[in-house]
């Protein structure tokens, strides 16, 4: 455990280190919560296109055989559901408003349906006053607005942001989130990826001393959940968000995290 977060360079990396993440998991069995977007699959122009490679899906498949693997997303659950495609996984959308895996696993944060009319106001608002600039899209989404500008010509980014800000400042119940070219508005609650992985892990009713819980995520919202590991499991940021993390590893990129997660299923296999 480190006292405070760092910058991704000061991180060990996680290939180079697989003898002391071997220890850890000598008498603990791994739980994974996975972010999607960015670590993956990779970032590009479309999210639609984001998709995984045959084999990252394989690897996840086996994974899924023989622990827990939950993948834990900004994008609503039933698209990052789709995308994966494994019945095996738990998904959590939403930053972990909504939930649902095997064994009629679910969960839908009420407080998250309170906010449903202010986010359709702002979802329409902003749809009036960044429609003309070329480039945006806005992404409603179950529990949140997601306005993209990867695709809006630098100089107008700005723009965007400022309309989002003002947006955000006609609405006490919704709160700015950052991410990668993405501004999103959410429900102002204390619900996020962290807490989703705390309540999966009580849900699963997984012994802590048998468990140790692997987050891996690539953006400032994982941020949530790579601290509720940090003090109890392995938290491995893959590549970088440009602000301090709680990670204890990192990785380089989706490439370097599949690389990893082939690691981990050896690993398994051979304690069996
Ligand atoms: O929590 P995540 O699974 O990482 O989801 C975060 C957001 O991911 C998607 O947007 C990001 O990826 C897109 C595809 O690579 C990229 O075009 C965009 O610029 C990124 O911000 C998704 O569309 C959002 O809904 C998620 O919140």
């Amino acid at each position: 455990m480190h006292p405070s977060p760092r910058t991704a360079s000061e991180l060990p990396h996680a290939l180079k280190h697989k003898e002391a993440i071997r220890q850890k998991l000598a008498n603990r069995k791994p739980v994974l919560f996975l972010d999607y977007d960015g670590t993956l699959s990779h970032i590009v122009k479309d999210p639609d296109k984001a998709l995984l490679t045959a084999e990252m899906k394989d690897v996840l498949a086996r994974l899924a055989q023989k622990t827990t693997v939950t993948v834990i997303s900004g994008r609503d659950r039933a698209d990052v559901q789709q995308k994966v495609g494994l019945e095996q996984v738990v998904y959590a959308g939403s930053h972990g408003f909504d939930i649902e895996g095997p064994g009629g696993l679910a969960l839908q944060y009420e407080e998250g349906q309170k906010a449903q009319p202010a986010l359709d106001k702002a979802t329409q608002n902003l749809k009036s006053a960044l429609g003309h600039i070329p480039g945006v899209w806005i992404e409603r989404k179950k529990y949140a607005i997601a306005v993209h500008y990867r695709n809006v010509a630098e100089g107008q980014e700005q723009q965007v942001i400022q309309e989002v800000e003002n947006e955000l400042s006609r609405h006490q119940g919704l709160k700015k989130g950052g991410g990668k070219k993405i501004i999103e508005l959410k429900p102002s609650i204390d619900w996020h990826k962290g807490r989703a992985t705390e309540w999966l892990l009580k849900k699963l009713e997984l012994d802590p001393s048998r468990t140790l819980p692997i987050f891996m995520g690539d953006d400032l919202t994982d941020e949530d959940g790579l601290k509720a590991v940090h003090e109890g499991g392995i938290g491995i940021l893959a590549g970088e968000h440009g602000e301090k993390t709680w990670a204890h590893y990192r990785l380089d990129d989706v490439e370097q995290v599949r690389l990893f997660l082939e690691e981990l299923y050896t690993l398994l296999a051979e304690k069996e």
